[in-house]
């Protein structure tokens, strides 16, 4: 599809940094973010000192900021005053500066509008402008000077009946005045696909693997070299990935991309699904989802973890997450533990019964351990939840493993009888979870 509101992007004047009391805004929802960064050969943490200075607490030595609002948060980012909110505290305004922003929160969501209106797109939009601005002067060089910003938008326009590949969204560009357009086709042709149109340039991302890549990155640097340059200029990548598979094709930040993405090596359609619930959005990173076939060790939990976690860094070269599930039986002293997997299978809801027949105690505990490898060469750290109860004739649904078979203390429901959510507060899984979560949020 092409989309009917393209984006278009003016050049403006350079910013002021203004104070307002931001008490009106609130932010309910997540679904923007708006990133801050430096590129990565300029010093993040200047360029924050500089431009941001009423973010100075320790959160200034991050380079990542985050911005959380939903429509109506956006809706007040008018041309004279715009919201910075850095972990769901507002923390500094930029008045005219943001004018632009301003245009770039609302544009896009006219776009992804359109996304969601039709029938083929939709999904999850990963959306990047470049912001580059300079004091009307001309810039010695790139490093330190640039702030990029980052608007990634997901789930908002996800909406169920929305499958397929977005195709052929569009997004304009303005040349600088400062630059011949002939000069400015020509570094934006050296690398993507354009179609110049009188002075604007409509670019078309191609559908490669289901993704649609815009990146323009490098093209913007060149840009940069222009004189008098009080440049605002952008650069995009829309990615439709649904289910969220991958961020999309960046070039200048794609270190920086890839440490956000984790894959998550399961077989498990089930666990994954429970993962997504439990974990929610708030760790800035993209979670894939790979089945790999992994040798399982025997051993205790915590060796068979961590050798499994190895295996996935190994056979992914880059950052996993894995996961093993035990039912542990207290009268057996913990068996059959990591191997319930082929006790179940063998024996069915009723044969996990029967193991006990000859046994008083029927409690049992629900052992979950995450393992995260940060890459092949690092230790797999291991993160565990525990959830006791008891073993009991099935009831409830039989569409994950042993959930009907497992009654934790306190619910006279079985995990499978439970609702959903229910289940995610309380089990093995969610306490494991919570864990991993804790750490990613301080490590990403
Ligand atoms: O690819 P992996 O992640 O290893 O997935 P798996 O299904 O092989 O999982 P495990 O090796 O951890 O084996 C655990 C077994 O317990 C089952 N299981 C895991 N979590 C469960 C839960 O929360 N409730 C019920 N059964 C569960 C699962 O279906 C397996 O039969
Ligand atoms: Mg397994």
């Amino acid at each position: 599809m092409s989309l009917r509101s393209p984006m278009r992007v003016d050049l403006g004047s350079f910013p002021r940094l203004a104070t307002f009391p931001m008490s009106s805004l609130k932010t309910k929802t997540r679904h923007y973010r708006l990133m801050l960064y430096s590129f990565e050969h300029s010093n993040a943490e200047q360029s924050v000192v500089k431009y941001f200075p009423r973010i100075l607490d320790e959160r200034a030595t991050s380079s990542w900021f985050v911005i959380r609002g939903n429509g109506s948060l956006l809706s007040k980012l008018d041309t004279r005053r715009s919201a910075i909110v850095v972990d769901d505290h507002i923390m500094a305004i930029w008045s005219s500066m943001f004018q632009h922003v301003a245009e770039w929160l609302q544009q896009p969501a006219k776009i992804f509008e359109g996304l969601a209106e039709d029938g083929s797109g939709g999904g999850s939009v990963f959306l990047r402008p470049v912001l580059r601005y300079g004091q009307g002067r001309v810039f010695k060089s790139i490093d330190a000077e640039f702030i990029m910003l980052r608007l990634l938008h997901d789930d908002v326009y996800a909406t169920p009946q929305t499958t397929g590949t977005v195709r052929n969204p569009m997004i304009e560009l303005v040349a600088p005045d400062q630059l011949s357009q002939s000069r400015f086709s020509q570094l934006l042709a050296d690398r993507t696909e354009i179609t110049l149109k009188t002075a604007r340039f409509k670019l078309r991302g191609r559908s490669v693997n289901g993704r649609l890549v815009f990146a323009l990155d490098q093209a913007n640097e060149d840009i940069i070299e222009g004189p008098r340059l009080t440049a605002f200029s952008v650069s995009s990548s829309i990615v439709s990935n649904r289910p969220r598979k991958s961020v999309c094709g960046m070039s200048v930040d794609s270190a920086r991309a890839e440490k956000n993405v984790i894959t998550f090596v399961t077989g498990n359609a089930k666990k994954l699904e429970e993962f997504r619930a439990i974990i929610g959005d708030e760790v800035k990173v993209t979670f894939v989802s790979k089945k790999v076939d992994l040798p399982e060790l025997q051993g205790e939990p915590e060796d068979i973890a961590k050798e499994k976690c190895r295996l996935a860094a190994q056979d992914i070269q880059g950052p996993v997450i894995t996961e093993d599930t035990c039912l542990c039986y207290n009268a057996l002293k913990g068996l059959p533990g990591p191997y319930i997997k082929w006790f179940l299978e063998k024996l069915g809801h009723d044969g996990l019964n029967r193991i006990l027949d000859g046994f008083e105690d029927k409690s049992a505990y629900a052992l979950c351990t995450f393992a995260f490898c940060s890459s092949p060469e690092q230790e797999p750290i291991i993160f565990a939840g525990k959830t006791d109860g008891k073993i009991v004739p099935a009831r409830g649904p039989t569409d994950f493993g042993w959930d009907p078979v497992f009654e934790p203390d306190g619910y006279s429901t079985t995990y499978a009888e439970m609702d959903k959510n229910v289940k995610n507060s309380i089990s093995h899984r969610y306490r494991a979870l919570s864990k991993l979560k804790d750490y990613l949020l301080s490590t990403y």
